[in-house]
């Protein structure tokens, strides 16, 4: 969507009907789809219906499909389900169901329909377009609806959304909810915790999912969890042997908390379900251990939306819009999908197709077309968490020489930092290497802080922020480089790992000049990026961001709701990021803001007063009582916080108060996200791939390693669902040291759909015509 429509012209599809419904289980994440198919809708000049309480509202018609105006959305990116109500209805499935659906859009001369649901409502949607000729003809014969009523409205075009937590649909990365339902995991998993460590206990934990293992094996993957069972792969027939062995030996190497994770589907290789208190009994009668189970339930589908499902719903449902207004009326329908971080449009048959064959090759117990059907994504996750579960401290290093290798971190910490270095840590070991890791940055280094780092060391590294090993912001310059290099030669590092934020970059980027002179930092160097700003050339993604996001999301959330009830009130929020307007830009389009300034994007006096206008008619006009807008630290000078807080301040005091917030160093804290854990997890395992690759390459014959090779030093990043070394010297050309940023930032296709959303229909007009 973003990058084939880039022109949304305002009035574009004037008066138009297009109608909205959401069914199924809901899902967090709804209602920003809602508010950014409303909002884009109305731009387009649409009318745009709500249908309530899922098929069920569609049958019963009447004061269940209203028009939906520009207000109604707002205030509700921030909640969880759905304000439209959602339902399963039976009836939908009947003939008589699909007449009264159909007489009722008929009515309202609604022939564009999106749904927002999971495989089941997607599936009914596809129905009634496959069956809209009969029933009209139906409808006509019973004189229910008149001949140039049939004639007028003989098609239906159908666009689905994806919802569920379950992300169980064929052809698509994540499903909106999904992100959210492991946030309410994780929190869970972070609060067992402390008391699991306590009483070193054995939890069981049991996530939704009836066909379903994503949310399990996602959270086994995350929580350093010692088993996992989803119905997409059952454990062996000795799973008890199995689970035995693995608890007895990660007990042997300090650990404390158990955790079993457990899928509400599971199920063994004859099909037969393996439940929670089956697991237990395992564990309390077959090894002694204390064991309790917990059930989360419908926990996982409540809640405020992360910031990831704002982001996704936002960005599919302006796609879902603009999809279902030009479909022909021969078209099949679509549904909007996420592949590699972009929005696509797919043919809607052929995923219900390919829903059923899974659904089929499960009831069959043919495992390996179930995986195969659940796609790319699912299986490298699974292949992840089994490579991590299957480490062993004591391998075989006889045919390996061991590698020894040192962990650097610089910058300031970043949510996800420790779960890199657990997987780093924990990948090196299993392959026989020795890891070092510096405490306390480039001061530890050259104070030669280097401490050896076991197998139990990084236990229950994954749940905590910050950095364990500790960091510093501090850059290398040419002449600490001997320094550097009588260090690494002392510790023997033959590889060297450096996480961090910008600086990190540049570290190794100064490392790499210096080869020239230095013969021991002639090894490969490999930086992961970690910082929230992501400004890291060499990833569309460091680690950290995303939890800085919800944590942005979180406190504009709560700006918003401590101005409920007083007076009309402006907040001027400024966030984090150095000049990279990321956080900022991003954290705009999650909290719901009217506008952002970055440095990216220069803008002026003129552009502070045209905001200004904006909110005051906004406030006068549109009866909106709160506003808000951010502003990244290092957009502009001269145009600071205070300033373009006097500026709203004085120009709207007839109209509202301004109140301006920094939020400062909260935007480093928090439980690191799922999306955090696991990329920092993921990254790191690439990273031990690549640097025993690199000794494949660069070793001589006495197993010593050297490369004075551009193609050594690289950043391990991550593009689209992939993790990807790039080296230094490719992405040098476009990094601009000055600013500390790369040139190439794709999320600043976003901008535009920002704005769409933000400007109040009030403020309509041709001038406003965002065009990017
Ligand atoms: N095969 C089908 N044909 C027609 N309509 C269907 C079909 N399957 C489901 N529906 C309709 O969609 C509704 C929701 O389906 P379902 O309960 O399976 O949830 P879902 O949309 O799959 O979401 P989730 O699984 O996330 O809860 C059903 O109650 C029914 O009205
Ligand atoms: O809300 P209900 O109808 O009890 O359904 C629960 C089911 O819905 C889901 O939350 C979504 O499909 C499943 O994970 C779960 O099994
Ligand atoms: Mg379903």
């Amino acid at each position: 969507m973003e990058s084939q429509h880039k022109k949304l012209v305002f009035n574009q599809y004037k008066n138009q009907g297009v109608a909205v419904v959401t069914s199924g289980g809901d899902s967090q994440g709804m209602n920003a789809a809602l508010r950014a198919i409303v909002r884009i809708g109305l731009y387009l000049g649409c009318k745009i219906f709500y249908i309530r309480e899922g098929y069920e509202g569609l049958i019963a018609g009447n004061e269940n499909i209203t028009e939906a105006t520009w207000n109604s959305v707002s205030s509700i990116i921030q909640k969880g389900g759905t304000v439209i109500g959602s339902a399963r209805s039976e009836r939908f499935m009947t003939p008589e169901g699909k007449l009264k659906s159909v007489k009722n859009l008929v009515k309202r001369g609604i022939t564009n329909l999106i749904v927002i649901g999971g495989d089941g409502s997607l599936t009914g949607a596809m129905d009634l377009k496959n069956q809209w000729s009969d029933v009209l003809n139906q409808l006509e014969k019973s004189g229910e609806i008149s001949k140039e009523e049939k004639e007028r409205y003989n098609y239906l075009n159908v666009v689905g959304l994806i919802g569920t937590i379950d992300n169980d649909f064929p052809g698509t990365n994540m499903t909106i909810g999904t992100d959210s339902a492991l946030h309410r995991i994780l929190e869970a998993v972070n609060a067992l915790e402390s008391t699991a460590y306590s009483h070193r206990r054995t939890f069981i934990l049991e996530v939704m999912g009836r066909h379903c293992g994503y949310l399990a094996l996602k959270t086994a993957m995350t929580t350093e969890a010692d088993y996992v069972f989803v119905p997409e792969m059952p454990p062996p027939l000795n799973w008890p042997a199995i689970l035995k062995d693995k608890i007895t030996t990660s007990t042997r190497y300090g650990k404390r908390l158990h955790l079993i994770v457990l899928a509400e589907g599971a199920i063994d290789l004859n099909g037969n379900p393996i439940t929670a208190l089956m697991v237990k009994k395992i564990v309390t009668e077959n090894m002694g251990l204390d064991a309790r189970i917990t059930v989360l339930g419908h926990v996982q589908r409540g809640g405020s939306p992360s910031a990831y499902d704002r982001i996704l719903a936002s960005r599919q449902a302006a796609a879902a819009v603009v999809a279902v207004l030009e479909l022909k009326p021969d078209d099949r329908p679509i549904v909007v999908t996420v592949e590699s971080n972009e929005i696509k449009l797919m043919d809607l048959q052929t995923c219900i197709e390919n829903v059923k064959k899974l659904q089929i090759a499960l009831k069959n117990l043919e495992f390996n077309k179930v995986l195969e059907l659940r796609g790319k994504s699912f299986i490298n996750n699974f292949k992840v968490f089994q490579a991590l579960n299957k480490l062993h401290p004591y391998s075989d290093t006889k045919t390996e020489k061991v590698r020894t290798f040192a962990i650097l971190q610089v910058g300031t910490p970043a949510c996800g930092v420790n779960a890199a270095v657990f997987s780093f840590v924990r990948h090196c070991l299993h392959r026989g290497g020795r890891v070092y890791g510096i405490s306390g940055g480039l001061h530890g280094l050259f104070e030669g802080n280097f401490n050896l780092l076991t197998w139990s060391d990084v236990n229950g590294f994954v749940f905590e922020g910050g950095s364990y090993l500790g960091m510093k912001r501090v850059v290398l310059s040419d002449c600490m480089c001997p320094k550097v290099a009588e260090v690494l030669e002392k510790f023997g590092v033959e590889g060297l790992l450096i996480i961090g934020g910008f600086e990190a970059f540049s570290n190794a980027y100064v490392l790499m000049r210096n080869r020239e002179n230095f013969s021991q930092l002639c090894i490969p160097i490999a930086v992961i990026p970690a910082t929230i700003n992501n400004n890291v050339p060499g990833s569309e993604f460091a680690i950290g961001a995303d939890t800085a996001l919800n944590v942005i999301a979180k406190s504009c959330d709560l700006f918003r709701q401590s101005a409920m009830g007083t007076k009309s009130r402006v907040f001027v929020v400024e966030t984090m990021g150095g000049r990279c307007g990321y956080l900022c830009s991003i954290g705009a389009l999650v909290s719901g803001a009217d506008s952002s300034y970055i440095f990216e994007e220069p803008f002026n006096l003129n552009n502070l007063q045209k905001d200004v206008q904006h909110m005051i008619s906004k406030m006068k006009h549109g009866k909106i009582l709160r506003g808000l807008i951010l502003r990244n630290e290092k957009c502009n000078e001269n145009y600071s916080l205070d300033f373009i807080a006097k500026i709203f301040a004085e120009e709207g005091k007839d109209v509202f108060s301004t109140k301006k917030n920094v939020l400062g160093h909260i935007q480093q804290g928090d439980i690191p996200t799922s999306f955090d854990r696991s990329l920092g997890i993921k990254l790191s395992a690439r990273a031990v791939e690549w640097f025993y690759e690199q000794f494949e390459i660069y070793k001589n014959k006495e197993g010593k390693i050297y490369s004075k090779s551009p193609n050594s030093v690289v950043v391990i990043g991550l593009y689209g669902n992939k993790e990807c070394h790039t080296t230094l010297e490719e992405l040098i050309p476009n990094t601009d040291f000055e600013h500390r940023l790369y040139r190439c930032q794709w999320w600043l296709n976003l901008r535009w759909l920002f704005k769409i959303l933000a400007l109040h229909e009030s403020n309509y007009n041709v001038e406003n015509n965002i065009i990017y």
